[in-house]
């Protein structure tokens, strides 16, 4: 597993830069957020790392994940990149799958694109769909799109994105097009089985339970980041007040108490809190979190909307 550090990315379109200068690392494991209003540049920033960039855009400055570059690379050699190292799932599955193809084919065949031979690739594909939770995984390698539901085709898209092992996972809104629970559950899965993740998002509330660091974009630049909590919390740019003041998270003047040398049960947190589960202090979730240095630490807590 390998930390993704771009630097100085900037994306332009003839002389219009639509991405600058955008710096950030993205460690092993770690679940970042990609949020900013309509146009701020999150898709350009994430596309130039897929190398998937719209005609007559370029990025330049660097991307490396380990030591492969991901910007600047020429097409031939972009292939390879995409799929193995790094994958993307999109906000509508249903443009991105083939509908006449059966989609266990169509996870078998991101694998052999990378070299698996068809027969172990068929194999795999089913035990990918498992990986992903959907129930009786051979019966939907034999189904096509249109035969399953909109939650079950965005499971087999991450089963797609998930299939040669990449080292990060980039996902573009992929829940905004389903339902509540099944976008929790979707989630829920995508924190889970992310090797690491960069998560586009205009809803906070998501970045909020997905994430633990998040980049805020506006006009093309990361204008801030940090920890989650941090930025939640104590914005330092306007346009993150902004965006926090016109979310669905809506602080409700709760400060919890200073927590001293022990980690908050979920008993600390109010109904609906988005820290509900997760401890904010630190990556894992409360039950499994290492007791604090007994320092203590003071939050707010934020919650979504009524
Ligand atoms: N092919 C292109 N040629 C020129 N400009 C482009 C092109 N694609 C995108 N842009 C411009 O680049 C800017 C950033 O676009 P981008 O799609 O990255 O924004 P975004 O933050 O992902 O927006 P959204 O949340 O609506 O998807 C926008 O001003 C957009 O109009």
């Amino acid at each position: 597993m390998s930390t993704l550090r771009v630097e100085g990315l900037t994306v332009r379109a003839e002389s219009l830069e639509l991405v600058r200068e955008v710096s950030f690392t993205i460690a092993p494991g770690e679940r970042v957020g990609l949020i900013g209003e309509s146009g701020s540049g999150k898709s350009l920033t994430a596309l130039s790392l897929m190398g998937l960039l719209p005609e007559a855009v370029t990025a330049s400055g660097t991307a490396r994940l380990g030591d492969r570059d991901l910007v600047g690379v020429p097409e031939n050699r972009v292939k390879d990149l995409r799929g193995r190292d790094v994958s993307m799932v999109f906000q509508e599955p249903m443009t991105a799958l083939n509908p006449l193809m059966r989609v266990g084919a169509q996870v078998a065949e991101v694998m052999t694109l990378h070299g698996t031979p068809r027969h172990e690739a068929r194999e795999r594909a089913v035990a990918m769909l498992e990986r992903v939770r959907l129930p009786e995984p051979g019966q939907v390698a034999r189904a096509y799109p249109h035969q399953l539901s909109g939650g079950q085709r965005q499971r087999v898209m991450l089963a797609i994105a998930l299939a040669n092992g990449p080292g990060l996972l980039i996902c573009d809104e992929p829940t905004t097009a389903l339902d509540v629970t099944v976008q929790k559950q979707m989630l829920e899965l995508i924190a889970e089985v992310a090797p690491a993740l960069l998560f586009i998002t205009h809803d906070l509330a998501v970045v909020a339970s997905v994430c633990e660091r998040v980049l805020v974009m506006y006009g093309g630049r990361v204008v801030e980041s940090g920890p989650i909590r941090e930025v939640f919390t104590r914005p330092r740019h306007r346009y993150t007040e902004g965006l926090l003041a016109a979310s669905k998270l809506t602080p409700r003047g709760t400060r919890l108490p200073t927590v001293q040398g022990s980690v908050p049960s979920a008993g600390q947190f109010p109904d609906g809190c988005v820290f509900r589960n997760r401890c904010p202090h630190a990556t894992p979730t409360c039950e499994t979190a290492p007791a604090l240095t007994g320092d203590g630490h003071a939050f707010a807590c934020w919650h979504p909307a009524d």
